[in-house]
């Protein structure tokens, strides 16, 4: 099956294209870019040469839908909701790992993002892919919103603790860290080379736009509205997203039960891990993988449960959990073309 990719030069294509390259049922289609049609893929990516050698094409739907089987968007916030509608149209299956399809409210959308929402008739028609809490939905989905990367790592490092009757919901703070590849690879101030190299930087206080997507998942999951205190930074990494996440609980429990539950929640999701008592997890456990890693601690003397939860951002926080909803809507195993083991050191 060919997989069309859209906004080809960038970090989320790139790193669709190192999976689709050893997937077993998905080969790489059109790769179409915005800025640099005509020019062959691996003038923007030397690494790739003489392993994808294609031209970049421009964005011509009938084209696409000639020649693919399905699209992945990897295009911004803002550009996705003007490309999915043509692209649908077609009767193609759509992934995109923007933001723009996944909050149901259009107020919502137009608050946090600052930008007009899409129709929401395609915001009825998005399923939001947080592979292991919805693979019912994602079966048969025409349009995955691909979840936010801070989003997968919080959102999976609570849902199991929300189901019980033991996390007061008032108290969550998530704390949370992503190395500069997150920003893209556009040029920006914050994550130029003199800026964050020996810095870490808080930013977006109060005000980032995964908090309300964070909120609708948790609010869902737990079954009653569910605010948080998100704060995001940036640190001098490349790769990885650790957020940290306290929260008070209501009865007394121990790790070693705590841990019992996450293992019981988690049991058949092959790309959760939960770490056993004593062992916290790091962000470069999990590199070049599509693991979300979940450790576990409870302070007796705070009735304070602290989870930790990392991953990955390009890959279960982008375009390994776009590969892994595909897996899941065509029906294949859904480790197909992710079983890469996390690269170390
Ligand atoms: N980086 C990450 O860790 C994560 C990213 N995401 C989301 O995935 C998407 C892609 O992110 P990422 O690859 O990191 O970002 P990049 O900035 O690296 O790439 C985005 C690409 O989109 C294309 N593009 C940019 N502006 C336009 C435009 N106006 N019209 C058409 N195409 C445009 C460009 O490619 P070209 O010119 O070749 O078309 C650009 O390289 C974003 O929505 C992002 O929020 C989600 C989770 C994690
Ligand atoms: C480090 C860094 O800058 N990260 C980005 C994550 C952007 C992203 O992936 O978010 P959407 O897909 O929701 O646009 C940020 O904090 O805005």
């Amino acid at each position: 099956m060919k997989a069309a990719i859209i906004g080809g030069t960038g970090y989320g294509a790139i790193e669709l294209i190192r999976l689709i390259n050893q997937h077993p049922y998905l080969e790489v289609g059109s790769v179409v870019s915005n800025s640099q049609a005509g020019n062959n893929f691996s003038e923007s990516y030397p690494h790739l040469t003489q392993i994808i050698e294609q031209p970049l094409e421009t964005f011509d739907v009938e084209a696409i839908a000639k020649n693919n089987d399905v699209v992945f968007l990897a295009t911004p916030s803002g550009v996705s909701s003007n490309l999915v509608p043509q692209l649908m149209e077609t009767g193609m299956k759509c992934i995109d790992l923007s933001g723009d399809f996944r909050l149901r409210s259009l107020e919502q959308y137009e608050a946090w993002y600052k930008r007009t929402p899409t129709d929401y008739e395609y915001i009825k028609q998005a399923v939001y892919g947080l592979s292991e809490i919805y693979p019912e939905t994602i079966k048969t989905a025409s349009l995955i919103a691909n979840p936010g990367c801070y989003p997968t790592a919080a959102t999976l490092g609570l849902i199991p603790i929300l189901k019980t009757a033991i996390a007061d919901m008032e108290s969550i703070i998530i704390d949370a860290k992503s190395g500069v590849s997150g920003a893209g690879r556009g040029l920006s101030l914050i994550s130029h080379y003199a800026e964050i190299n020996e810095n870490l930087k808080a930013y977006k206080l109060g005000a980032h736009q995964h908090i309300p997507e964070i909120e609708q998942v948790l609010s869902d999951e737990s079954g009653n509205p569910t605010t948080v205190t998100f704060t995001t930074h940036l640190v001098p990494m490349t790769r990885g997203i650790m957020c940290t996440i306290y929260l008070k609980l209501t009865e007394t429990i121990s790790t070693k039960e705590i841990v019992n539950l996450y293992n019981e929640f988690y049991k058949d999701k092959p790309f959760v891990r939960v770490r056993p008592e004593g062992t916290i997890p790091a962000t470069k456990e999990v590199l070049g993988s599509n693991y979300c890693d979940i450790g576990l601690h409870v302070d007796e003397r705070t009735n304070r449960v602290t989870i930790i939860s990392v991953i990955d951002n390009l890959v279960k926080g982008a375009a390994g959990q776009a590969i892994q909803n595909a897996n899941i809507m065509f029906g294949w195993d859904e480790r197909s073309g992710l079983n890469l083991l996390p690269m170390y050191p």
